[in-house]
């Protein structure tokens, strides 16, 4: 409720009715043009606002005129502590207003009938019911004719003069009701015939352009305030994201993701690098090559390479023993840094390196040349040096890099530039690693196109050892590996039958081979049934699948090739 005893506070109390009459005017006066104005919006709602409240009360006459009442106090009113002015508005009190200025007409504190109800019941031309829609003079005129009102004829007059005196020109202004401190010094418009009880402070009249404008910079202010850009907003909830929002990252610099608490988890999921080795290296590629490169499968044993016995010895003793026992391979029986394997492709040499790894307890990395000038084009160099790095950490290590062929392969004009750079890198790391005494790493190099190595991979790759395709004994043991799990009701016989009808077939085509068998019992079963059938009501696996997966996989290495490996191996392997 709009504080009916505010007048009280604002008016100084000899003046009371002159001033409130005063002010009426007044703002009755602009009202009236800001309704004729569209765009004051304010006004229409205020208007509303308030004729929705008072209808019941009030004739259309009365309401304005209460309307001007209410802006005036809206004006002067202390809202320090009011919601907002519409609801200010919405719950003032118009008729406990009208019961404080009816006092000052006569003609409704006559008779019998007293104050408001006398206001309703005579629609009075007091100042409450004044008609301004008539012409102003003929207005005032008819006013000071008026017993009992002279005193408000000769306010309408100052206020009008003293509005004059304030427009430019003949500008009229336009009232926008609005709240609003009260005002202690606005010079445009002065109350002349008033005299202030030195107690009391008598507030003047608002300049409203003036007020307008400071409004509008307030609320521009407030905007400005409350309104937050979405950086600012993320800024605020996130300062940590400050570090690289907005300002130049560096090519080098890690992304840092807007979202809100992505940074935390970034940096908490970023592996902490402790080992001073790592300190200049990228945390995204240590992360890489633990994740990807460090080869975690089940460890290999000797028993799980067919064949290749000749191998396996070299191996062992070259590099397998020197990497478990470092205090007794030392000087002369120093191990190679490097090893290669070279042979036919699928003949277990990916096996031997992992199977190396296991033996010696070893940490094994496993990469593909290729893959590091095309996967990590432009990384490539980076990721070398990474690679190497990671692996001191992690001795004993072993590196096996798979198609080195790719990556050490003969000079040529036609060398990619970054290509090169990555070769020059690589052989840098390579002399670089293993060079200390207590030094535990083994590079293990596989080809299966030995002549195309230059010499420098040669002259480093100190054993070099042949991975030719499985001899009989050889495939009879990986079929007979890879059957032991499978329900088969092949005899030794046949198992020998199968291999000796397998020459020529690399260790991959066997698997290949023996998957191709395995599938005869399941072409077996009717179609209708395939989904349904029970798993032991399958067949087992029988030479005959074999003789048939024989006519479909076939062997994947020519003679020809052969042929160049065995004459490699003549000239640059160890010649077994
Ligand atoms: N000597 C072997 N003993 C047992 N299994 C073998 C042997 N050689 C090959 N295999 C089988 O062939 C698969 C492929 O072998 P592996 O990857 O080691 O060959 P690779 O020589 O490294 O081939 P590539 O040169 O194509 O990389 C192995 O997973 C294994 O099942």
């Amino acid at each position: 409720m709009f504080e009916s005893n505010q007048i009280d506070i604002l008016l100084p109390e000899d003046d009371y009715d002159n001033h409130l009459n005063l002010n009426n005017k007044s703002t009755l006066h602009h009202y009236k043009h800001s309704l004729q104005s569209s765009s004051n919006i304010a006004s229409n709602v205020l208007l509303n606002d308030v004729w929705k409240s008072n209808q019941e009360m009030f004739n259309e006459k009365a309401v304005e005129h209460i309307l001007d009442s209410a802006n005036f106090l809206l004006q002067n009113a202390d809202t320090s502590h009011m919601k907002t002015w519409r609801t200010g508005v919405h719950k003032f009190d118009a008729e406990s207003f009208i019961q404080h200025t009816i006092p000052s007409c006569d003609k409704c504190n006559t008779g019998s009938h007293v104050g408001f109800n006398e206001f309703q019941r005579s629609k009075c031309m007091c100042n409450l019911g004044i008609n301004e829609s008539t012409d102003k003079d003929k207005a005032s005129k008819e006013i000071s004719e008026t017993k009992g009102n002279s005193f408000f004829v000769k306010n309408i007059n100052n206020c009008e003069n003293s509005s004059q005196e304030s427009k430019s020109g003949d500008e009229q202004r336009l009232f926008k009701p609005k709240f609003g401190r009260v005002k202690n010094v606005i010079d445009n418009i002065r109350l002349k015939n008033v005299n202030p009880s030195p107690k009391t402070q008598i507030p003047e009249l608002v300049d409203f352009d003036k007020e307008e404008e400071e409004n509008k910079a307030h609320k521009s202010n407030v905007a400005k305030l409350t309104f937050k850009t979405a950086k600012e907003q993320l800024l605020a909830s996130n300062p940590a994201a400050k570090r690289t929002l907005g300002t130049s990252r560096k090519a080098q610099a890690k992304f840092v993701s807007p979202m809100i608490g992505a940074q935390d988890k970034q940096e908490n999921s970023e592996p902490e690098i402790t080992d001073e080795r790592l300190k200049h290296i990228d945390p995204k590629m240590i992360e890489l090559i633990e994740s990807e490169i460090i080869d975690k499968g089940t460890p290999i044993s000797w028993e799980d390479i067919a064949g290749l016995q000749l191998a396996k010895s070299v191996i062992q003793e070259a590099v397998v023993w020197p990497l478990l026992r470092p205090d007794i391979f030392t000087g002369l029986r120093r191990p190679p840094k490097g090893i290669l394997l070279f042979g036919p492709p699928g003949t277990g040499k990916t096996l031997i390196g992992r199977c190396v790894a296991a033996q010696c307890q070893a940490t094994f990395f496993s990469i593909s040349a290729s893959s590091l000038t095309s996967k990590w084009i432009g990384d490539g160099e980076k990721m070398v040096r990474a690679l190497f790095a990671v692996a001191r950490c992690h001795q004993p290590a072993v590196i096996f890099i798979d198609e080195i062929d790719s990556l050490l392969t003969q000079r040529s004009d036609s060398e990619h530039e970054a290509t090169r750079r990555i070769k020059t890198e690589f052989l840098v790391q390579f002399d670089g690693a293993a060079t200390a005494e207590e030094d535990r790493l083994l590079i293990v190099g596989a080809t299966n196109r030995p002549q195309e190595l230059d010499e420098a991979a040669r002259r480093r790759l100190v054993k070099r050892l042949y991975i030719p395709l499985p001899d009989a004994a050889a495939r009879k043991q990986i079929i007979s590996n890879l059957l032991k799990n499978e329900n088969n009701d092949l005899t030794s016989q046949h198992v020998c039958e199968v291999a000796s009808l397998t020459e020529g077939y690399s260790g991959a085509d066997m698997k290949s081979l023996c998957s191709e068998a395995a599938m005869g019992p399941i072409r077996s079963v009717p179609l209708s049934q395939i989904v349904s059938i029970d798993p032991d009501k399958v067949r087992p696996v029988n030479l005959q699948d074999f003789v048939n997966a024989l006519q479909r996989v076939r062997p994947s290495v020519s003679q020809d090739d052969l042929g160049q490996y065995v004459k490699w191996n003549k000239t640059y392997g160890q010649g077994f």
